[in-house]
Order: C-alpha cells, then sequence, then structure tokens
C-alpha cells in the first residue's frame, strides 16, 4: 500500500498477464453483519481487509461478537438477535455499508449506542432511514446537523413497534436505506413486514445482493416490482455455515477498462459473468465502447477491441460505482461520452459529478456535468496535461484515474493522497504495476563516496516517494562476504570464482534486512572490514559485470532510488536524476564513528580515517566502474547539512524535474 503523499505513475504502454481480485466491500460488510445477527459460527472465506470491513468488524466486536482469524478465514460467532453489551460508541470512518445497516439494526436490537464518523460522514445523508425507523416506532437522536451523522439511538422493545402499517422508505437517494431495513428487520418478524418504497428505487443491483445474501442466512424476503418487500413472519436469521465472499465487481472495472485501453489479453479472476454483483455488468458497457470480453464463472479476459474506443451515451442507475470508470475510459473515446442517471455520485464518498468533472478538466479534457449527468469529451494527443489529480479521500477517483497514464502523449500522471484506495483494494496500485509495461521507470541514482550519506539519503527518498530502494554497495559487500566464506582472495587469480559467487548469491532483501541463503546477514557486512572486502571484490571486472543484471532488476514501478558508486555512470545512465554526494573526509570518519559506535562495534576515528581514505582511493582509481560524478549530476556537498536539509534538497530537484505544476512538497532550503 502507498502511503506517500502522492505517486506518481510514469507514461504507462500496455498491459498483460492476470490479476486477483480482493473480496467485495458490499458482500464483506453485508456478510459480516448477517453473520453477527445470525444464530451460530460463520466462517468467512476471502473477506475483503480493507479500511471498511476494519471498521464493521471493530463494531461488532465491541458489540460483543466472538471474531476469530483463521488462515485466510475469519469466523463469527453471531448474536443470535440478542446484545451482549447494550451500550457502546461506535465509529464508523466514511463506510456507508456499516453506517446504514448499523443504523437500523442497532435501532431494533434496543441497546443505548453512538454512531459517527469521519468529517464527510457527517455530510452524508441518513434522514430517510431514520424518518423510516422512527416511523416504525424506533427512538433515534441527531446530535449534529437533523438528517446527519452522529446520531444517537435510544433502547426500544420490540413489542412496542408499529409493524401492521406497512413502512416507507425513500429509495430515490440510496439503496442502502432499503438494504439496512431489509437486514434489520427479521430481528422484529413476529409477523409479517411490509417495506414500500418511496420513489423510484435507484441502483437495483445492491438490493438483489442484499436479497441474495439474506436467503442465504434464512431469510426469504417476499418482492413486488421494486416498490413492495415483505418479510415473512418467523424469519430468523441462520448461519450458513461457510460463505465465500466473491471479488469486487466494481475493482475489476479498472482492470476491464485497463484491458479495452491497453491488452491483447488481459486476464482478471475472482468475479465472472455468473457475479451476484450488478456491478458486473460493467462488461456490456465497456464492450459497448470496444472491449472484447470472454467471462466464465469466476474470471474474465479483456483485451483491446475497437480503437479508439467508441463515445456511448448510457444510463448508469444499475452500474453507479463502477460507471466512474467510464468517465476516465471517455478520454480514449471518438466523440463525447454522456453518462445519465447518476445523482447518487453526488451523495457518494464525495460529490463524485464534481470531483470528476474537475480532475478530467485538469487532464486538459472538456467536460459537462449537471444535477444527475456527466459528458466527456475525449483528449486529442496535444491536448493532456500533466495533472496532480486530487483524490477527495475517494478510492475510486484515485483508482479510475491511473488509467489516465495510458495517455498517447506520454506524460505522468500524480495522483494525490494513494492511500485513499485502502477503502476498497488496499493493493490497486501494486496490482496494477504488476500487469502494466511502463514507457520508462523514473531511477534516482546517489552515488558518492563511503559515509557521504547515501544510504541514509536515498532510504528517505525512495521512502518520500514509494519507491523501490537499491543499496548496490550491500551487492559487493555480500559478495565479499560470500568470497571469504568461500576461502578465496580478491585477487585476479579468483575472479572468475567470485564472479561466479556473485551471480548466483541465494540473495534477499525482506524488510531491510539482508538474507543470505535464509541467514541475516545484515550486521556481518557493515564492519569496516566487510566494508574493505566490498571494496576489493568491486575493482574486479568479472564481480561487476555478474553483479549488473541483478542491479537493473530493481528497476521496477513506479520507481527506483539507488545508491552507490557507479549508479550514474554505468547502471542508469539514462536516470533523470543522478545525484553525487560528498562530504569532507573528516566528516565523514565522524559520521562512520558515530554509527558503528552506536551499533556496538568498536574502531577508532584515526583508523577509520585512513580506511575510508583507502578505500576512496581504491574506488576512484580503479580501472572499470571508478567513483567519479555522472556529466550530468547534481553535486551535493553536505558536510554542513543535515539529513532532513539533504532530502529536501534532492526531493526538490525530482521536483523541478516532474512537468507537475504546484508541487505538493516542501519549501526549498
Ligand atoms: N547530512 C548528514 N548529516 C549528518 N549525518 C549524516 C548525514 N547523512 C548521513 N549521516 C549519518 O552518517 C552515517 C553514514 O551514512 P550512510 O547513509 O550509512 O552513508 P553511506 O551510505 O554513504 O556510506 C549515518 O550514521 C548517517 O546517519
Ligand atoms: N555501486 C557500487 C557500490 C559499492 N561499490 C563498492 O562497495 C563498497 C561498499 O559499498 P557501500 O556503499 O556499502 O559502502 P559505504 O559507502 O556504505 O561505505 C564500496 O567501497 C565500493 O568499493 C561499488 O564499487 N559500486
Amino acid at each position: 500500500m502507498f502511503s506517500t503523499e502522492f505517486l506518481d505513475i510514469p507514461p504507462l504502454t500496455e498491459a498483460a498477464g492476470t490479476v486477483r481480485l480482493p473480496g467485495s466491500k458490499s458482500i464483506s460488510n453485508r456478510v459480516l453483519l448477517l453473520a453477527a445477527l445470525a444464530s451460530g459460527t460463520t466462517t468467512v472465506h476471502d473477506l475483503l481487509d480493507s479500511d471498511d470491513t476494519r471498521v464493521m468488524l471493530t463494531a461488532l466486536a465491541q458489540l460483543g461478537c466472538r471474531i476469530e482469524q483463521g488462515d485466510g478465514t475469519l469466523r463469527i460467532t453471531g448474536l443470535g438477535g440478542k446484545l451482549s453489551t447494550p451500550q457502546a460508541k461506535l465509529f464508523m470512518g466514511n463506510a456507508g455499508t456499516a453506517m446504514r445497516p448499523l443504523t437500523a439494526a442497532l435501532s431494533l436490537l434496543g441497546g443505548d449506542f453512538e454512531l459517527s464518523g469521519v468529517p464527510r460522514m457527517h455530510e452524508r445523508p441518513i434522514g430517510d432511514l431514520v424518518d423510516a425507523l422512527t416511523q416504525l416506532g424506533c427512538h433515534i437522536d441527531y446530535l449534529g446537523n437533523p438528517g446527519y451523522p452522529p446520531l444517537r439511538i435510544h433502547p426500544v422493545t420490540l413489542q412496542s413497534l408499529h409493524l401492521d402499517a406497512p413502512i416507507r422508505v425513500r429509495g430515490d437517494v440510496s439503496s442502502q436505506f432499503l438494504t439496512a431495513l431489509l437486514m434489520a428487520l427479521p430481528l422484529a418478524s413476529y409477523r409479517d413486514i411490509t417495506i414500500d418504497v418511496v420513489g423510484e428505487l435507484i441502483s437495483k443491483p445492491y438490493i438483489e445482493i442484499t436479497l441474495n445474501l439474506l436467503a442465504r442466512f434464512g431469510i426469504h424476503v417476499r418482492r413486488e416490482g421494486w416498490q413492495r418487500f415483505t418479510i415473512p413472519a418467523g424469519s430468523q436469521y441462520q448461519s450458513p455455515g461457510e460463505i465465500h465472499v466473491e471479488a469486487d465487481a466494481s475493482s475489476a472495472s479498472y482492470f476491464i477498462a485497463l484491458g479495452a485501453i491497453a491488452s491483447e489479453g488481459l486476464r482478471i479472476e475472482g468475479v465472472g459473468a455468473e457475479s451476484i454483483q450488478g456491478d458486473i455488468r460493467f462488461v456490456e458497457a465497456a464492450a459497448q465502447m470496444g472491449a472484447r470480453i470472454q467471462s466464465g464463472p469466476n474470471w474474465l479476459q479483456v483485451s483491446r477491441g475497437a480503437w479508439p474506443l467508441k463515445a456511448i451515451t448510457l444510463d448508469c442507475n444499475h452500474i453507479p460505482d463502477a460507471a466512474m470508470t467510464l468517465a476516465v475510459m471517455a478520454l480514449y473515446a471518438d466523440g463525447p461520452t454522456t453518462l445519465t442517471n447518476i445523482a447518487s455520485w453526488r451523495v457518494k464518498e464525495t460529490d463524485r459529478i464534481d470531483a470528476m468533472a474537475n480532475e478530467l478538466a485538469k487532464l486538459g479534457a472538456k467536460v459537462e456535468a449537471g444535477p444527475d449527468f456527466i459528458r466527456v469529451f475525449p483528449l486529442p494527443a496535444d491536448g493532456w496535461r500533466a495533472a496532480s489529480i486530487k483524490t477527495y479521500d475517494d478510492h475510486r477517483v484515485a483508482m479510475c484515474f491511473s488509467l489516465a497514464a495510458f495517455n498517447p502523449a506520454s506524460i505522468p500522471v500524480r495522483v494525490l493522497d494513494p492511500h485513499c484506495v485502502a477503502k476498497t483494494f488496499p493493493d490497486y496500485f501494486e496490482t496494477l504495476f504488476s500487469v502494466v509495461k511502463p514507457l520508462s521507470v523514473p531511477v534516482i541514482c546517489i552515488d558518492g563516496p563511503t559515509a557521504s550519506g547515501k544510504g541514509t539519503l536515498a532510504v528517505e527518498v525512495a521512502h518520500e516517494l514509494g519507491y523501490h530502494y537499491l543499496d548496490s554497495g550491500a551487492l559487493y559487500r555480500v559478495t565479499g562476504l560470500a568470497m571469504r566464506r568461500a576461502g578465496l582472495d580478491a585477487d585476479p587469480a579468483h575472479e572468475t570464482q567470485i564472479a561466479d559467487l556473485a551471480r548466483t548469491l541465494p540473495l534477499r532483501f525482506d524488510a531491510g534486512k539482508a538474507m543470505l541463503a535464509g541467514e541475516d546477514v545484515t550486521d556481518a557486512i557493515r564492519s569496516e572490514a566487510a566494508g574493505m572486502d566490498a571494496s576489493r571484490v568491486s575493482a574486479l571486472p568479472a564481480v561487476r559485470a555478474a553483479l549488473t543484471e541483478l542491479q537493473i532488476s530493481f528497476r521496477r514501478l513506479p520507481g527506483l532510488v539507488a545508491d552507490g558508486r557507479d549508479m550514474g555512470t554505468v547502471i542508469f545512465p539514462d536516470a533523470p536524476l543522478k545525484v553525487f554526494l560528498t562530504a569532507s573526509a573528516a566528516q565523514r570518519a565522524e559520521r562512520r564513528h558515530k554509527q558503528l559506535i552506536s551499533k556496538g562495534i568498536s574502531t577508532t576515528l584515526d583508523s577509520l580515517r585512513s580506511d575510508l581514505e583507502a578505500r576512496d582511493l581504491r574506488d576512484s582509481s580503479r580501472s572499470v566502474a571508478p567513483l567519479k560524478p555522472a556529466e550530468d549530476a547534481r553535486r551535493l556537498d553536505n558536510s554542513t547539512l543535515s539529513i532532513e536539509q539533504s532530502v529536501d534538497q534532492v526531493l526538490n530537484w525530482w521536483q523541478q524535474a516532474q512537468p507537475f505544476q504546484a508541487a505538493p512538497t516542501k519549501a526549498s532550503p
């Protein structure tokens, strides 16, 4: 997961391979609540692990449910309709799929509860649900603005509820209100309970998911069209024992679009033609735009058909969430695309019509929007602009806009606050990066003499940008260690043998640790003696050649920061930023001294200084890849700079080289 301030996606060209999608958020949170209300224990397979499901799980645990983590499963022992904790303050984050159904269920369970969320949750309407519950005899107060969370729920008895007349609920703002009632009212079904929907019901497919899952838990709702729903008297939740969560069909939309835009064949696993999720019908919309799609019960295979994509006009009421993806696909179409009947976008994680219109415009697109529609005009190759996409704490905005990286102008896309995808798809960007081909992966090279602070600087810069990190010195240090253990010396007579060792090093970097054949050698390679051995083996041309491929393999999306001696001169000569880092010999000896002492390695300043000078001399005078600044390197002498100042300087150089305006980083030092 990327928790950086922004994530720059380099220009992408193609997609190929297989992706396995995470579980559906809608199904996960419904299953969790149903399992909690039922009697018995339910084992849930393939549950989505995300912000919204954690919110639900935390609330259920607070209410007294037993929750046990298994191997890839979760076991929930339900309350069986009775609360063991009749009082709680529950935090719902920004999870509508937790807030709405829990409000309804807790109103009937007979306890005293407070439900609140993040500020955006307090702007998302819940009045229609509260009205329906109040009509029924439930007792709910608004603690902030009327019609919105936070809420206070007071206890009632089921016998006091007015179940004789149909309960009326609006269906035209959010289908979650009806879902909430359908999931809660079986708790009170000592007689038939009828719900009448007022207004045209939106997002009907989500109601189908609710009905389908209710049936799995023993509740068979009778439905008359989409206007009247009856919960039969005597309905009782019963755990199905085991239940599998389908992959998220809305999450599939980004990869279906990816296939349509840039693939000769992308396989998506976890959802397919037999999905119970309405958003699976996104495949029809994508096919209308030109995608070639094959599907099986649990998979989809998507490739590019028409190109440019075909512009469409589509009523998106049946695929409200996935339809956002169409708005970005529209940039690659042959005319304006109009998405209608999407008023519900305005009450989601953010006002999604405004958000999409604003951000598409930043990319250069012409966009028209109204209360319930959006029209997006395609972008010609010369019309694309480099944009910092604001994501409004809305996972779908972040995921949709990653598709803009396929623009024909080869411009990178900056996604602000990429962490927001954690709501439904924490590893979205990693999954995307595993199947796309970039035009080029950016590399920042940090070369310089020993103890100048390269490693410290490189790790921090990589962390800020969400990039991978290559400590090339560690590869030479491990080779030196392997040489010692093999009883060899760093002389030309053993060059081929040492190079063979280097080529086949059973080396893995794991959470900052260097593991050699499963052994943690992180500390063993840090001694000054190991540094000297590294310096000696690194002077052997065959050893350097043997390690080249391994170093290049670190260059992966979204980018790399590499530290060493020849990163900018030999290994990554095309790197867009090269830094040559230096500090005075006295400073460097002092820094290394402090560093080693703090690790409990005893040494003296004098010996360090002479070792360091010997190493500088050997590194700079060797015949292959000597230590020297690349011609296009920026020099940074950090003798009088703090670590933070050095990091800021390099990040500023990096930002200056990017096409984005108004870079959101720290000011220049
Ligand atoms: N700009 C700096 N100012 C002060 N100390 C620094 C600075 N940069 C690095 N150091 C310290 O110097 C020591 C050596 O840094 P390191 O990153 O290991 O150097 P290198 O990778 O170049 O050998 C570390 O203890 C680090 O905290
Ligand atoms: N890209 C690189 C990295 C390190 N090396 C060699 O490996 C030794 C150890 O590298 P390092 O980066 O871990 O050393 P320090 O700068 O941390 O002392 C250096 O002294 C160099 O001789 C190299 O030749 N080329």
